[in-house]
């Protein structure tokens, strides 16, 4: 049984000429709504359409609105200040499905207590301050074209309940449209709005699409509208999701209020909180100053399929190897950056790079340990509020399982390679039975 505010919007969204194929929003636990098949759906079926007449654009924003505002204000910003500003109940269905200020301020780090803001990973840190700055950029421009409290609120007698344009309303609807719209990419969008960022549409029902890394349906858009194509067989009363794009869990918790508990592909962990303390102690930062002119400072990251480090990371830690002055090491530091990371002896200085990173995912697991400690501190004097807490230590024990992992990975290829160098010293020993080791 669906509840009425879903049959509402159901019902709001078909005389929008929006069709739904074998799928259906429901209430799914943990996660809002979210879209389950309610038959089995063959790959290649198309499971939505929703026409471009159903969308909420930068064109159907009312002048009085989009026209009163400075020309720099995103289509972000515009979307949401007309969702504030709309008084017209054009669409009350669709707003009534909409998450509560509750459900934001659980997820959207954006919304947490600036102690719970500061222990975020780095990449959510910088992401929020991202996020900071064109909210308030987009904040300020709205609140100065309308003024806050701009509009009155009524309830259903038609009292005024207070002010309608408030900072809190708006920093909402920014999420909404940040957590909710689709790029719309048409002909006429791409003349007009110069900015990729700014090419967006709000959609019915397909804005109940939650995400998931390894699959979703495919959406795709046409000069009719977007239709959303199954990737693969879903069972009756499966979840039928979509793909948000290739993010890290970092950056699904500050754009969209979540992390992925498992499968999530394109998780890293940023070792920037441990490695660059140490890139920014020679003298005179020059290691610094040399990263920064190749390009390569900060984003040191590892995933599951790189515990040794991405290219960023090997080419700090063979920077940093190099120390203070070292000249010819040096020298061979920029060959590898300027061949792209060919290194044309990668067995030279492999050990103390592997040590230096293992290094560094031991420091990585000590602050994840100390980041939960703090975090359950906090939770004792009150600090934010439990599903904030909770969510912010589950992004913290994942970094922690991937930095074990990592670890884990290089030991045992230490371990292998050992195991190799000492196969090797046998038979080195039988050739040449006077030499004690192999190698080191
Ligand atoms: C486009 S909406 C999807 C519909 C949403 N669940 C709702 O109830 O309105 C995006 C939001 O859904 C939630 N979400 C999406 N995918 C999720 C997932 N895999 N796990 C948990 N929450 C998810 C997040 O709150 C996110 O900001």
């Amino acid at each position: 049984m669906q509840d009425e505010t879903l049959q509402d919007l159901l019902r709001y969204a078909a005389r929008q000429g929006v069709q739904l194929t074998g799928i259906t929003p429901r209430r799914l636990p943990g996660r809002g709504y979210g879209m389950v098949a309610t038959c089995d759906v063959l790959e290649g079926e198309t499971v939505l359409a929703v026409p471009t007449r159903a969308l909420r654009t930068l064109a159907t924003v009312p002048k009085a609105i989009s026209r009163t505002l400075d020309r720099d204000v995103s289509v972000h910003g515009i979307l949401a200040a007309h969702l504030v500003l709309d008084d017209t109940g054009d669409y009350a269905a669709w707003d009534a499905v909409l998450p509560t200020p509750d459900d934001l301020e659980a997820g959207m780090p954006l919304l947490w207590p600036t102690k719970l803001r500061e222990l975020l990973p780095t990449p959510a840190r910088n992401a929020l301050q991202r996020q900071q700055t064109k909210l308030n950029a987009d904040w300020e421009a709205v609140k100065a074209a309308f003024g806050e409290g701009k509009g009155k609120e009524t309830n259903g007698d038609g009292n005024d309940t207070g002010e309608k344009l408030t900072k809190s309303k708006y920093v909402r609807a920014w999420l909404l449209v940040n957590s909710r719209t689709f790029y719309y990419t048409t002909p006429r969008s791409e003349a007009t709005l110069p900015s990729h960022d700014d090419r967006i549409a709000m959609q019915p029902v397909a804005d109940l699409f939650n995400h998931a890394a390894d699959r979703g349906c495919k959406a795709a858009y046409a000069a009719q509208g977007f239709s959303f194509v199954a990737d693969r067989l879903y069972k009756e009363g499966d979840e039928v999701p979509i793909s948000y794009g290739a993010h890290a869990n970092d950056a699904l918790l500050v754009e969209y209020g979540f992390v992925l508990a498992d499968n999530n592909r394109w998780d890293e962990v940023s070792l920037d909180a441990v490695l660059v303390p140490k890139l920014s102690s020679s003298p005179q930062d020059i290691i610094r100053e040399d990263l920064e002119t190749a390009g390569f400072w900060g984003n040191y990251m590892i995933d599951a399929a790189t515990p040794g480090g991405c290219y960023r990371t090997q080419v700090a830690l063979r920077r940093l190897l190099c120390g203070g002055t070292g000249a010819a090491k040096r020298t061979v530091w920029l060959q590898f950056v300027e061949g792209g990371g060919d290194d044309e002896d990668e067995e030279e200085g492999k050990e103390e790079r592997e040590e230096l990173l293992l290094e560094c995912l031991d420091d990585m697991a000590e602050l994840a340990h100390k980041t939960l400690t703090k975090i359950e501190r906090l939770g004792k004097s009150n600090v934010g509020t439990e599903s904030q807490r909770n969510l912010l230590a589950l992004r913290w024990r994942q970094i922690e399982a991937m930095v074990a992992q990592a670890a884990k990975k290089l030991r045992e290829g230490e371990d292998e390679e050992e195991g190799d160098d000492r196969k090797e010293a046998k038979e080195e020993k039988k050739e040449k039975p006077k030499k004690k080791e192999a190698r080191k």
